[in-house]
């Protein structure tokens, strides 16, 4: 029995708790079913290979369809397993891991890999993916949540899935994520690292809208830390349906783009790893050890030196959204937007977050040598004005109803939201559970922008409250409006 430690943070609060399944098992995850029948020589299937349209009117008769495609591919991926009635799609070769990373040496220090990326990029999906994988490997998981999806998250853990159990909850403090939250942070991490089972790994997720900078900023400014982990690498997840909207929309506003910061988000860290970095730093004003606030500073002050230059690893995700006769060209100019935020990201094409795991993972990317490129960097560069960076017109809100919904009107209901826009807001992501009415089953709501999904998750535990739980995160949210709109998807009012 292999044992995944899955500590879990939200909203301030860290959660540990231990996620155990047999290695190799069969599991009901699609990511699962993909490695285990490519490695027995067969196509690999798309999970969930779903809801794939870009929107348009004349494709919403289409959509309905491939919903409900998505719904029964869902319920019944094993039986499809089986009776193999839906033709696997096929993954290319270098997008999925075959070898199994070397095991790394007992006493050094665990890499921590910082997963970021904008409101539904596939963070979480790339999370999964990276668990579900065939390595063998014990991976702990850091999850950072935005405000109101206290509960919601937690939900949507399938934790009856591949016999994964979450048994342990230890609760710290609240707390704000550049501040109190460092000390939490520290224990969580802490805590990780004097477990008796050795980890190999650390997945610290960053949530959509939050900057990064001061949760990353803690593993290296914290000196408790330094010699039991050690900062791998930056990997920024991408939609490549949505990159040119969110890079676009800041092209006339002057606030600086979360897309562009988390690209170069990377670049941030190099810089202040390097002790003899960060005395250059101290040149232009800054020290070396001032507080997480340092990154956040240099990110506005160097926004055109961080755009255009270093990166880590980018992954280009949700190509099977873009149109087979486009996909050439149009990823062909994302990879170019990409390399003209920053010119050295390495880009990785996925659907789903398939990706090559060691292409990701034990990367060593803050190993040495490369700070120097940094501080050549630096010696040429300019002060340049600062801009806002926060895109302070964003608000998160949620709803809360306890009857049962009925599940036609809910598709309703999110077509008038997300496709007509009705309410006139403009809502970037949504998540959330469901009550549906006839069902023993928690439903889980995904949506970003206008592509949603609803989906039949795990049975509802007897003690459980069932209720209907949904979080909207975008402009000019009107919870009066949701909240009426939505009351007319209930069963009973
Ligand atoms: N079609 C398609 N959908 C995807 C792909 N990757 C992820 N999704 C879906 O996109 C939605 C958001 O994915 P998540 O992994 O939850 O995104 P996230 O970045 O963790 O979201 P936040 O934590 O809210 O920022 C879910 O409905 C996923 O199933 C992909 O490659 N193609």
């Amino acid at each position: 029995m292999e044992i995944y430690l899955k500590p879990l943070f939200i909203q301030g609060d860290f959660h540990t708790s231990i996620l155990s399944r047999g290695i190799g098992a069969v599991t009901s995850s699609a990511y699962a079913y993909g490695a285990l029948s490519h490695f027995a020589g067969a196509p690999a299937p798309a999970p969930h290979s779903s809801i794939s349209l870009s929107f348009t009117p004349l494709r919403k008769a289409s959509l309905s369809l491939s919903l409900s495609l998505s719904l029964s591919l869902s319920l019944s991926l094993e039986r499809a397993m089986e009776e193999d009635d839906n033709p696997p799609i096929a993954i290319p070769m270098d997008e999925v891991s075959l070898e199994v990373p070397t095991e790394p040496d007992a006493g050094a220090p665990v890499g921590v890999t910082v997963i970021t990326g904008y409101l539904g990029a596939g963070k979480s999906t790339l999370v999964n993916y990276i668990l579900n994988a065939q390595h063998g490997k014990r991976i702990a998981v850091i999850l950072n949540e935005f405000g109101e999806e206290i509960g919601v998250e937690r939900a949507m853990i399938n934790e009856g899935q591949g016999g994964a159990l979450v048994e342990e909850w230890v609760e710290l403090a609240n707390g704000c994520v550049c501040c109190t939250v460092k000390h939490s942070l520290v224990q969580a991490l802490e805590q990780l690292v004097q477990r008796k089972e050795r980890l190999d790994h650390i997945l610290l997720e960053t949530t959509g809208l939050a900057d990064p900078a001061p949760l990353v900023s803690i593993l290296w400014l914290d000196d408790q830390l330094e010699s039991a982990i050690k900062l791998d690498s930056i990997v920024t997840v991408v939609d490549a349906k949505n990159l040119e909207l969110q890079i676009s929309k800041h092209a006339d506003s002057g606030s600086f783009p979360e897309t562009f910061i988390q690209i170069a988000f990377a670049i941030m860290l190099q810089l202040c790893l390097s002790p003899r970095t960060a005395t250059k730093l101290g040149e232009f004003g800054f020290s070396s050890r001032t507080s997480p606030l340092v990154i956040k500073t240099i990110l506005n002050e160097y926004c055109d030196l961080v755009l255009t230059r270093y990166t880590d690893i980018v992954i280009l995700n949700k190509i099977d959204l873009i149109s087979e006769e486009k996909e050439a060209t149009q990823v062909e100019n994302l990879k170019r937007k990409i390399h003209g935020i920053n010119s050295l990201a390495v880009v990785i094409c996925t659907t789903r977050c398939q990706v090559d795991l060691n292409k990701i993972l034990n990367r060593e990317s803050y190993s040495g040598e490369s700070n120097n490129r940094w501080e050549e960097l630096m010696e040429e560069s300019k002060l340049l004005p600062s801009s806002s960076r926060h895109d302070s017109g964003v608000s998160t809100l949620s709803i809360h109803r306890p009857y049962p919904v009925d599940l036609d009107k809910v598709n309703g209901w999110l077509e008038d939201l997300l496709w007509e826009k009705r309410y006139s807001m403009d809502i970037y992501r949504c998540k959330g559970v469901l009550n549906v009415h006839n069902s023993n089953r928690i439903h889980t709501i995904q949506a970003v922008r206008e592509v949603y999904e609803v989906v039949p998750g795990r049975e509802w535990h007897e003690a459980e409250e069932r209720i209907n739980k949904l979080v909207f995160i975008g402009r000019d949210l009107d919870l009066k409006s949701l909240e009426d709109s939505f009351r007319g998807c209930l069963t009973i009012t």
